[in-house]
């Protein structure tokens, strides 16, 4: 459950007097999520996002990601707003944390997606890639490829603890990846994480892309790649290749070097993801609240790729 902060109703109601939204009606943790703490909050003006912002998103880059929020919303698509308070900021402290109260989209996040569903979310993927020229300044992507190798380096012999011969195999993608990747592919504003869980839809509407605190610049054809990998394999990884052309087909656009570079972007979205799985499940307790994700599925995936 991702409530790592607990939030009394005293000081919540007086978090809103700073806002111009009405008096403070009901509030609740909600259980999805695994990096920050959430609360879904109803005053006498409507409802909210209440996000506490926990170790992993850095405070620095706090303004970045509300900017973008703002630009992308701006922009016409369904991003949610962070609701700007009545000295103007959107960024406050509450029970020692960073915080931020950001307007509530409806729709739902879809455990398995359908072919036309993920042509939908690819569109507003590129909808969002061209709305966010217009954005600056640039934000390094700090899971990006050129960070896997440290990332791998850190934990070391550690890898072998959550299966046999994970250290080799995974050293060796990254050496591989470094030689192939493709740099000089079209780059901008990438979501970096648009997994079904970060998307609300109704039917075949999408109503909400939420959670945009991996954002940064990267390639673009890379974006997609991440969510083929999330989108395009079903729950016992088993590829899926109905979905992934149907995201294709949605995006639309790519030229053919970023069409050729497709399978080398997505053995690089997994590992990119077996990586940070693996972080995370080397420094999660087994009876940490948080359910883990399993780092293991992102190997399964990687190997339909590099096979
Ligand atoms: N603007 C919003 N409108 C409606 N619901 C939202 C909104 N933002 C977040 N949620 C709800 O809160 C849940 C958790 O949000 P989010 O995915 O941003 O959390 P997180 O801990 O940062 O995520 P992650 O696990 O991907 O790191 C979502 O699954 C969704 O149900
Ligand atoms: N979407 C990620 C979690 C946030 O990076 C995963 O499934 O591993």
């Amino acid at each position: 459950m991702a409530v790592y902060t607990q939030v009394s109703a005293e000081a919540l109601a007086d978090f809103l007097t700073a806002y111009d939204v009405g008096d403070l009606v009901a509030a609740k943790g909600i259980a999805e999520g695994v990096s920050n703490s959430n609360y879904l909050v109803e005053t006498t003006r409507g409802r909210f996002i209440l996000t506490l912002y926990e170790a992993r998103t850095r405070a620095e880059d706090l303004p970045w990601f509300v900017a973008l929020m703002r630009h992308l919303a701006d922009a016409g698509l369904p991003v949610a707003r962070p609701v700007a308070a009545r000295d103007g900021g959107a960024l406050r402290r509450l029970c020692g944390r960073d915080a931020c109260l950001i307007e509530f989209l409806p729709g739902v996040s879809l455990s398995t997606p359908t072919e036309a569903q993920a042509a939908a979310v690819a569109a507003a993927m590129a909808v969002m890639h061209r709305a966010g020229e217009g954005f600056a300044p640039p934000r390094a992507n700090e899971l990006g490829q050129a960070a896997w190798r440290g990332m791998a380096e850190a934990m070391g012999p550690r890898l072998e603890t959550i299966s046999p011969g994970l250290r080799a195999r995974v050293m060796a993608e990254v050496t591989a990846l470094e030689a192939a990747w493709p740099h000089a592919l079209p780059g901008g504003v990438i979501h970096a994480d648009l997994f079904p869980d970060n998307v609300l839809m109704l039917g075949g509407r999408v109503t909400g892309l939420i959670d945009f605190y991996f954002a940064c610049n990267d390639l673009r054809a890379y974006d997609l790649a991440v969510m083929e990998t999330a989108w395009a394999f079903d729950a016992a990884d088993r590829f899926l290749p109905g979905h992934a052309a149907a995201l294709r087909a949605g995006y639309g656009g790519l030229n053919d070097a970023e069409l050729a570079a497709m399978p080398v972007l997505a053995r690089g979205a997994c590992l990119r993801f077996l990586l940070s799985r693996a972080q995370d499940w080397l420094d999660t307790p087994a009876s940490a609240l948080v359910t883990r994700k399993d780092p293991l599925s992102y190997l399964r995936r990687l190997e339909h790729y590099a096979s």
